[in-house]
């Protein structure tokens, strides 16, 4: 053999390995989800998450401050709503000393460095678990909008610093930017969930929150899982009604996507690794079948070389200690 290009070469250490790495995860491109609930000093395993808890507003805030510590930036609330509060036209959602309201103040009093993120949907609140107001079997998309902005920019009033819409109602993000301009909360941003799949890998998260819809599923406003070209016109008329951060929706099922969207749009680009990709690895995990720490890393690392500067994740914190060593 007479090999001029040897590719091993940069292979040899790990220190050249470490010098020609393309792609550095840092903690500061995670977003930590944080699911609330009423009370204090409850935290409650959610059952098919293992290792991951909803807590009470006075365990978030310790956590959060720990998040903080470790060189995360970001939290994305999502509260537990009570049964009793649930309707189907999200009144609760608007409630100033509402469960989400109270928790951003907390959040940002005890650590203001902090960007709160807030999701914004009906599904928590909805007695349909819809991510909009229903009618017969129709989740209205104009009504549902004037909703999410109210409730935008009651996040906002309390601290919120980016508002992150996950409904796929179509014109959500100018009308939450609009109303934040006139309500002057011209400082907040808006992460949109601008490519989110209706996607088997939720399944988790609605045990987390109990918000699996009623009837029916999410396909007449969540995305089809075979379409592409979909989901550039969606990040693209998100950013043109004023998205300052577009997210795709699951993550690793969806690394196309990314890619795609990273190389069209000209603003941030995040994905959400979901419940049930956490969940995956955790199974494979508790059956003796994948290294944890391993699977953490190359997971989230893959998302990132795929396009997302950011990945919401709930192996947030864990990933964060394994990067400080
Ligand atoms: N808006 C949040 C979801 O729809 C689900 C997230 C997850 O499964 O982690
Ligand atoms: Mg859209």
């Amino acid at each position: 053999m007479h090999l001029i290009r040897r590719n091993r070469i940069l292979r040899a250490s790990a220190a050249i390995r470490e010098m020609v790495a393309e792609t550095i995860l840092r903690p500061a491109d995670l977003i930590a989800p944080l699911f609330i609930i009423e009370g204090s000093g409850i935290k409650e395993e959610i059952s098919s998450m293992p290792n991951y808890y909803r807590m009470s507003i006075d365990l978030t805030v310790a956590e959060v401050k720990n998040l903080w510590g470790l060189g995360i930036r970001s939290v994305l609330l999502f509260i537990k709503c009570a049964d009793e509060l649930k309707d189907n036209t999200g009144a609760e959602a608007l409630n100033p000393d509402g469960l989400m309201q109270r928790s951003i103040k907390a959040i940002k009093d005890a650590c203001p460095g902090m960007v709160v993120m807030t999701d914004v949907a009906l599904d928590p609140f909805s007695v349909y678990g819809h991510d909009g107001i229903v009618n017969g079997t129709e989740i209205v998309n104009d009504a549902t909008v004037e909703v999410l902005a109210k409730m935008s920019v009651s996040h906002a009033q309390a601290g919120a610093d980016i508002i992150a819409p996950s409904d796929m109602m179509d014109g959500r993000i100018l009308a939450i930017r609009q109303a934040l301009e006139e309500e002057g909360y011209s400082r907040t941003g808006i992460m949109a969930y601008s490519a989110k799949y209706a996607s088997c890998f939720y399944g988790p998260f609605r045990d987390a929150l109990d918000s699996a819809p009623g009837f029916g599923d999410k396909k007449t406003y969540q995305m089809d899982h075979a379409n592409r070209i979909e989901a550039v016109k969606e990040t693209l008329m998100d950013v043109e009604e004023g998205a300052d951060i577009v997210m795709v929706k699951p993550a690793m099922a969806y690394l196309d996507i990314i890619r795609e969207v990273r190389n069209t749009v000209d603003v941030p680009v995040s994905a959400y690794h979901v419940s049930g990709e956490y969940a995956m690895i955790k199974a494979a995990v508790k059956m003796g079948w994948l290294d944890e720490n391993k699977a953490i890393m190359e997971s989230l690392t893959g998302i990132k070389r795929a396009g997302a500067g950011l990945i919401a994740t709930y192996y947030a914190r864990e990933a964060a200690m394994l990067m400080n060593g």
